[in-house]
Formats: structure tokens, sequence, C-alpha cells
């Protein structure tokens, strides 16, 4: 294997295919070495040679499931563990279109394991190593659905509510230790998502995305130093004036006192 590349290596979660497969191939043709991350270990060890043959950078296939502890500790490790990643990708996600009284809870609590506890556990483990190194970026991606919570399912909605709030609280964090946090929302994309979600059709919609202009303009987003990347929001003062508001509010709760109109006395 030739020498690490000088920007670094990036790992990618959910690497196989859709977004974070589009990930791999626009971090390699930057110049980052990779390791990719996902379940499927033919497609992991064929993408890893397409593109270490493509661009020369050295890709490390990663075999696990997110889902479950023992493969999760075995990534943790290696984001602890290799002082050459400079950066992180927590993209791997799985979704569903039930409602609460279609859904398998087993399936949620499942759901939950990858968006929210392998998300959480892989950026402590990276953000650390980070810090000791004083840089470094971890994107992780949410969802449009982290706003349109009634669009989806609740428990998929809600996770990348999380990842979006996790977000804020990191780049508050991690602000002056030069480490950077981009979270990523995008809206409905053209991916396997919506086979393992249970609504196919939304593949071959006129309002979705496709992966490929999704990661480009997710990725200049991070180059212009965004901290939330909305790729399919046109109206980007809809995004701006929403944070603002949300952030003034935060100092409006400090009141020992309910509310007048509760009537408690
Ligand atoms: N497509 C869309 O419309 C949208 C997608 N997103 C988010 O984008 C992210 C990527 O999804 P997308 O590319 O669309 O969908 P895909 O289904 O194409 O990709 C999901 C990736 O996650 C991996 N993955 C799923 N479960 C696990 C697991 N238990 N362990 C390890 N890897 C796992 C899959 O690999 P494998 O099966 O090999 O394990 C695959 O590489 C997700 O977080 C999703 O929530 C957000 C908004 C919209
Ligand atoms: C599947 C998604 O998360 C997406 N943001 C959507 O808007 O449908």
């Amino acid at each position: 294997m030739s020498k690490t590349s000088p920007k670094g290596v990036a790992l990618v979660t959910g690497a196989s295919s859709g977004i974070g497969a589009i990930y791999a191939d626009r971090l390699a043709e930057r110049g980052y070495d990779l390791i990719l991350v996902a379940r499927n270990e033919d497609r992991l060890t064929a993408a890893a040679e397409h593109l270490q043959a493509e661009t020369g950078v050295n890709v490390t296939p990663l075999t696990a499931d997110l889902g479950n502890h023992t493969d999760l500790a075995k990534v943790e490790a290696v984001l602890r563990d290799n002082p050459d990643i400079t950066m992180l990708v927590n993209n791997a996600g799985v979704g569903s279109v039930a409602s609460i009284l279609q859904a398998d809870v087993d399936k949620m609590e499942a759901m939950i394991d990858v968006n929210i506890t392998a998300l959480t556990r892989l950026t402590y483990a990276a953000a650390p190593a980070f810090v000791a190194r004083g840089k470094g970026a971890i994107i992780n991606i949410s969802s449009a659905v982290a706003i349109a919570v009634e669009n989806l399912n609740g428990v998929y909605s809600a996770s990348k509510s999380y990842v979006l709030s996790f977000g804020h609280s990191l780049q508050k964090d991690l602000a002056d230790k030069g480490v950077r946090v981009q979270t990523v929302l995008p809206a409905a994309t053209a991916t396997e998502f919506w086979d393992v979600a249970g609504y196919a059709p939304q593949k071959t919609s006129d309002t979705t995305m496709r992966a490929e202009d999704l990661v480009d303009a997710a990725l200049a987003g991070f180059d212009a130093g965004e901290l939330v990347t909305i790729p399919a929001l046109h109206d980007t003062k809809a995004w701006t004036q929403w944070e603002a508001e949300r952030r003034a509010m935060a100092s409006k709760f400090r009141n020992p006192k309910p509310a007048p109109h509760y009537h408690v006395a």
C-alpha cells in the first residue's frame, strides 16, 4: 500500500450504495484515501477496487453491521486508533414510510440503532481523536424530514431531527477545537433507500434529486463552510430565519414561574 494521501483518510459509512457511494467517489476524486463501511462485502470490495483503479487513492473496505454492537465497536476502534483519519461521513441509515399503526416496533428499534446509536458512537470515537490532532471534519447525514417531520415514518423523522440537534450541539462543543461539523439535510433522493423504506415509486418522481447532484451540492456547502446544508431548499432565507428565531427563543426560557395563561397561582 502506498503512503497516506496528504488529505488523510475519510471513513464513509453506508458506502455500498446511494449517497454514501457517491461521497466515496467524490472524496476519492478530491484525493482522500478511504475506509468504506457497510454490510454488503461484495459491493464494498467492488467499489474499493474501482475507486482505487480510477483515482489511485488507497481504499479499504470494512464490512460491519452498524446495528450490531461488536461490529460497531470495531469501527469505533478504527476511528480512535488510525491517526490518518481526517474525516468521518456518518451516512449509513435506513427509513420507513409506515405509520405507528403499521410499523413493527422491533424494526423501529433497529432503525434507531443505525440512525442514532451508531452515528452517536462513531462521532464520540472520532471527535476526541480529531481534537487531539487539532483538525478533522464530521459530516452527518440528516434529512429534510428533520424539519418536515410529518412526511414519513415518525421514528425515522425523529431520528433525523436528532442528527440535526446533535449537530448544533457538536458545533458549539467543537467550534474552537479545529473540528468542523456539517449537517446535511437531503430531501427525496433517488436511491435504494426507497426500496427499503417501502415506497419505491419515489425514486422516479420528478421531485426527487439525483444522488450525484445531492452530494455535489453538499460538498459545495462544505467547501463554503456551511454548518447546515439543505441542497433542495432554494429559498435559503426560510432556513436562516427559522434558525435565527430558534436561537432567539433559547434565551426566553429562564422563568421560574409558568406563563400567565396557565393561571398557576
Ligand atoms: N434517499 C433519500 O431520499 C434520503 C436519504 N437520506 C439519508 O441518506 C443516508 C444514505 O441513504 P441512501 O443513500 O439514500 O440509501 P441507500 O439505501 O442507498 O444506502 C444506505 C446505506 O447504508 C448502509 N446501511 C444500512 N444499514 C446498515 C447497517 N446496519 N450497517 C451498516 N451499513 C448499513 C447500506 O449498506 P448495506 O446494506 O450494504 O449495509 C447502504 O450503503 C441515510 O442516512 C438516509 O436516511 C436522507 C434524506 C433523503
Ligand atoms: C427520505 C427522506 O429523508 C427525505 N428527506 C424526504 O424528504 O423524503
